[in-house]
């Protein structure tokens, strides 16, 4: 007679069916409930509208990361055409529509569906500034004609404003450190220094600094659950467009009709307008009073004497803190690492000095080199360079130098903490996204709870614990599992 399997009873099969259903069930819950979504973005766009030109970032990061630590990042830059907004105080429309081809650019890439949720700033920086302090009024003309061009866009505008030079150096600075992963790991920060045309900021986090001394340049932020001093400085008129309008202002004090000037390479000639030169705030009260229309600018390509130059727009004596960078504003002592940015990586780019981190000597000498090479040879050996640029490197470099040295205090040895940037990970350094990720609330103030296991990792486990109970309980229902029947015996 064949034997009965004990398991075959209808018992045993109906529990077994409901375990293994139970199980699919928990694991497929489990895997559903916590898969990440379909990635979907959400985006962000600021107008950073300097003194030389306006450019248009847009940014994207997850969406179920938003008011998280998702990753925001840049993807996609426009610049718009012409020059800042500010060079349109005489026609402030034209400042209006010189955005549009850059917005039209916005809505290809940002999804359509995001359109009327996706936020656009427009921050202002020195050039606005300068405006101000010109004419309010033409600055005012300006701001209205690009808010109604903006707020014809399908985006959210927020509102066109003057940054402050403390936002704009602190916001550089929360930039740098957020796409280098500083601040959500709460690791040692990075100084950031930004070379605009009109101004220049200087900002980081020094332990000797809490404020006391010098309030306006002290910025505290909670980003993480961690606590930081930040010292920030913004210099106006210090950008490279304005402290060429002071070293040229400079030397036509000494008298009127020419300018031969060190900073310019031999064989460079132009002839310039005194009106044009002194119309800026930053030189407006030093302009001759008997002064021709105009006068000759020659070169004479000479890296010392250009320093010379360059030193005479700073005033490094008056001092009235323990310690002072130029111009009687107080600055801690230099620590740490520091992204240099804008004008400061365009003119090292040109002289080849980004890649590693250059020896002080090697800048020098470089620069020297630069200044005393004739201009058609310059020109010769650049055919690719923009001559508005190349006119005006060795100028920039020995300015940037000046700045960096005698300014600011690097020394020989603190000189190679400076890496001269342009992107991180792919994102321009600068203050937009610091600004956006400000007003967005996008960097919490507090470390935000991080679950206690992976993706991965909690799906086992939970796999892991079903198998066991559904093992348990089938071991509970012993009792009524059926006996092993006894062979019938044959008497
Ligand atoms: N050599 C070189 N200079 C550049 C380039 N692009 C911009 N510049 C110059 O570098 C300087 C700084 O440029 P930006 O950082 O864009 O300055 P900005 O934001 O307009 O000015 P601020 O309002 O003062 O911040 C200006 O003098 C620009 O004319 C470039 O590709 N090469
Ligand atoms: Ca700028």
């Amino acid at each position: 007679m064949k034997e009965r399997n004990p398991w075959h009873t209808p018992l045993t099969i109906i529990i077994a069916v409901i375990g293994v259903i139970a199980i699919v069930a928990l694991v497929t819950i489990a895997v559903l409930q916590n898969k990440p979504l379909i990635p979907k973005y959400k985006y962000g766009i600021v107008l950073d509208a300097g003194s030389s030109h306006t450019a248009m970032y847009i940014y994207e990061w997850p969406a179920e990361k938003d008011n998280n630590t998702g990753r925001v990042e840049q993807t996609h830059c426009c610049k718009v055409s012409g020059s800042g907004i500010s060079d349109y105080a005489s026609d402030p429309k034209l400042a209006g529509e010189s955005l549009k081809a850059c917005m039209r650019d916005a809505e290809r890439f940002v999804p359509s569906e995001r359109h009327e949720e996706t936020p656009l700033y427009l921050g202002a920086t020195a050039g606005m500034r300068l405006l101000n302090i010109k004419d309010s009024a033409a600055s005012d003309r300006v701001f209205q004609a690009v808010s109604e061009s903006l707020q014809k866009s399908p985006f959210s505008f927020q509102g066109a404003r003057i940054l402050s030079g403390q936002e704009e150096g602190a916001f550089g600075w929360v930039t740098v450190n957020y796409l280098d992963d500083r601040l959500e790991q709460g690791l040692e920060t990075t100084g950031a220094l930004d070379l605009g045309g009109a101004s220049t900021q200087i900002s980081f986090i020094s332990d000797s600094f809490d404020g006391s001394e010098s309030p306006s340049n002290y910025v505290a932020f909670r980003l993480y659950g961690n606590d930081y001093n930040l010292y920030t400085h913004s210099f106006l008129c210090y950008g490279k467009d304005q402290a060429l309008r002071m070293a040229l202002a400079h030397q036509t004090q000494s008298g009127p009709g020419s300018i031969v000037d060190p900073c310019f390479n031999n064989g460079y000639s132009a002839v310039k307008n005194y009106s044009v030169l002194y119309e800026s705030p930053c030189v407006s009260g030093r302009k001759p009073s008997s002064a021709p229309q105009t006068f000759t600018h020659t070169g004479k390509g000479n890296f010392y004497e250009c320093q010379e130059v360059v030193k005479s727009i700073f005033n490094f004596t008056e001092c009235k803190y323990s310690q002072c960078s130029f111009n009687g504003i107080f600055q801690p002592t230099l620590q740490g690492t520091y992204g240099a940015f804008s004008a400061y990586y365009f003119v090292m780019k040109f002289l080849n000095l980004t890649d590693t981190s250059v020896p002080l000597q090697s800048v020098k000498e470089a620069l020297a080199r630069l200044c005393a090479t004739p201009f058609d040879t310059l020109k010769k050996q650049h055919p690719e360079v923009k001559l508005k640029f190349l006119n005006e490197y060795c100028f920039s470099g020995t300015y940037i130098f000046t700045l960096l040295t005698e300014g600011y205090n690097f020394t020989s040895r603190t000189f190679s903490d400076i890496k001269f940037i342009k992107k991180i990970k792919g994102s321009d350094a600068g203050w937009t996204l610091g600004y956006m990720l400000n007003l967005t609330n996008m960097i919490p103030a507090e470390a935000p709870d991080t679950p206690l296991l992976p993706h991965a990792g909690y799906v086992s486990v939970i796999t892991v614990i079903a198998l066991v109970l559904f093992v348990l309980f089938i071991l509970s229902l012993r009792p009524l599992w059926p006996r092993c029947s006894q062979k019938p015996q044959i008497v």
